[in-house]
């Protein structure tokens, strides 16, 4: 029999998990946390952080293009991959560690190794062999990157993912990445910025399929203009390496109402999958406990992230919904309230949730897209507003990249229930509106608002 030591056990040491037992333990509660690998999860180690620092590096690399423009003789540049991933690596550790601290300030036991839940009466989890229990269990495990078999593509398995791209130790010279969401677009984006030729490769016709249509398209344009070649309509055949060690990608593209025509992308020294993600789920045993998984594997909750298992409840990436680091730090938050202070409603509304692709330029949106709002509302209730512009920084540049942006409107009162844009600085400017958005601002409440000039901002707040 286990010794109930700990009030909560938390597995996974990622964003959920960590805000989870940090919380709790500041509100008083023993607990342990479960973590094979260096604290931070996929944010800190594979995901946003390394990614950011990549995307900064590509936001360089389009600005030298503008040196001249604004007066600035630029003698010829040179980039080396190696000294910002070196630089990106140490940052990235640093990070690990300063978890590490937080955690032993806050007295939370870090127990290493994977945990799965046993066949106990009361759930238990084991790491390498050793019991623990708690009254609550977290499971916050996140997620991994999909990958196709090879029975389904031969030769997928020669294909890196998100994962290996932060391993490069070089830039690549010749990149296919194959998938259409957040990941596909974002790393096409800096891989091509960056000087590989790349290739995305996407089953229909657009990217960012779930966004409202004008992010959908002027996102798929916009790749198309930094020089990503987008392969519409196509699929992965099968994948062949080449006595040189490179890959050859054999395609088949069926655009609807025409043969399908097969092609061959050669001498590829790097092809990434971003076709999606799959719960950390399969080795816990869940089974054991009676916590029930959907389809695809997430652990199912419910609104207050209470799994089908007393006691035992889920956070972040591994329940399938909404897949943000700051989603899994809040619900890992609330549920910390709600168990160890006594604050019964606290949970995670997850409506109006702002999410930034970091394309280029990147992208801000917010709450429903017009296709949405006109289903939930009817045609005759919705007004669009929205606007197309060249930010004033291009005004004396040779390069120039537009800026779209729409507010979507509903009812008499004009509440404004979506807001999408794609331009220079629309990650930063989100921020505030989603504020503005969560707290129901009309449109007269955002044109009441006095204009910030000169910036592209304030065209949020003079839109007719
Ligand atoms: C390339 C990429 C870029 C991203 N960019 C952004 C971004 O810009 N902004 C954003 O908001 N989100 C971004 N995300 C998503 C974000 O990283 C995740 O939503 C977030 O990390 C989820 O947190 P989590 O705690 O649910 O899981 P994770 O952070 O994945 O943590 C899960 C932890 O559980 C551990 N674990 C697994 N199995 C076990 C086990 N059996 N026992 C104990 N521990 C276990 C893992 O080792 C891991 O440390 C990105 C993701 C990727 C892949
Ligand atoms: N900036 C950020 O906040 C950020 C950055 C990265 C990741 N994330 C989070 O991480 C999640 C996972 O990212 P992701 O890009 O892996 O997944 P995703 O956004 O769910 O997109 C996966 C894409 O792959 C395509 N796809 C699926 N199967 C495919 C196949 N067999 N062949 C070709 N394409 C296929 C789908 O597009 P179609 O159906 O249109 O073909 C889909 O758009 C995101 O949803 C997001 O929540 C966030
Ligand atoms: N500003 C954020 C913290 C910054 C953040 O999101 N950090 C990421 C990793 S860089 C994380 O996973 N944090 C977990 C935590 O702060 O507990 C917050 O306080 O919510």
């Amino acid at each position: 029999m286990a010794a109930a030591a700990y009030e909560l056990l938390v597995l996974g040491g990622g964003s959920g998990g960590l805000a989870g037992a940090r919380r709790a333990a500041e509100l008083g509660a023993r607990v342990a946390l479960v973590e094979p690998r260096r604290l931070g999860g996929t944010c800190v180690n594979v995901g946003c952080v390394p990614k950011k620092v990549m995307w900064n590096t590509a936001v360089h690399a389009e600005f030298i293009h503008d040196h001249a423009d604004y007066g600035f003789e630029t003698p010829s540049v040179k980039f080396h991959w190696r000294t910002i991933k070196e630089k990106r690596d140490a940052y990235v550790r640093r990070l690990n560690d300063i978890y590490e601290s937080n955690v032993k300030k806050a007295h939370i036991d870090i127990i290493r190794g994977y945990g799965k839940f046993t066949a106990d009466p009361e759930p238990t989890i084991e790491v390498d062999g050793k019991k623990y229990t708690a009254p609550h269990i977290l499971i916050a495990t996140g997620g991994r990157p999909a990958v196709p078999s090879d029975s389904e593509i031969p030769g997928a398995s020669l294909g890196m993912t998100s994962d290996g791209f932060f391993d490069l130790e070089e830039l690549p010279r010749r990149s296919v990445i194959v998938g259409a969401g957040y990941i596909a677009v974002e790393i096409a984006g800096i891989l091509s910025t960056l000087g590989s030729k790349s290739s995305l490769l996407i089953r229909r016709d657009k990217v960012l399929r779930t966004f409202d249509s004008m992010i959908s398209s002027n996102c798929t344009q916009e790749l198309e203009n930094t020089g990503v070649e987008v392969w519409k309509h196509t699929q992965v055949k099968t994948v062949t390496k080449s006595s040189s060690g490179l890959l050859d990608v054999t395609v088949t593209c069926s655009v609807p109402g025409r043969k399908p025509t097969e092609g061959v992308i050669r001498d590829v020294d790097c092809l990434l999958w971003a076709v999606g993600r799959e719960p950390n789920t399969e080795g816990l045993c869940l089974d054991q406990v009676g916590v029930q998984v959907d389809a695809q594997g997430h652990v199912v909750v419910d609104e207050y992230q209470n799994t089908t298992r007393r006691g035992v409840y889920a956070i972040g990436d591994v329940c399938g919904r909404a897949l943000l680091t700051p989603v899994a730090i809040a619900a890992g938050r609330k549920l910390a309230h709600r168990l160890f202070e006594g604050k019964q409603d606290s949970r995670l509304d997850y409506s109006n949730i702002p999410t930034v692709v970091f394309s280029h330029p990147p992208i801000g949106t917010v709450g429903l897209t017009e296709e949405e709002a006109v289903a939930a509302h009817g045609k005759e209730n919705v007004k669009i507003y929205s606007t197309s512009f060249t930010p004033l920084y291009y005004a004396v540049t040779q390069r120039k990249v537009k800026c779209l942006m729409k507010l979507v409107c509903v009812g008499k009162e004009e509440k404004v229930v979506g807001l999408h844009m794609q331009g220079m600085g629309c990650d930063e400017i989100l921020q505030g509106f989603a504020v503005a958005i969560k707290m129901g601002a009309t449109k007269a409440d955002l044109d009441n608002t006095v204009a910030i000039h000169p910036t592209s901002a304030e065209e949020l707040v003079t839109l007719r």
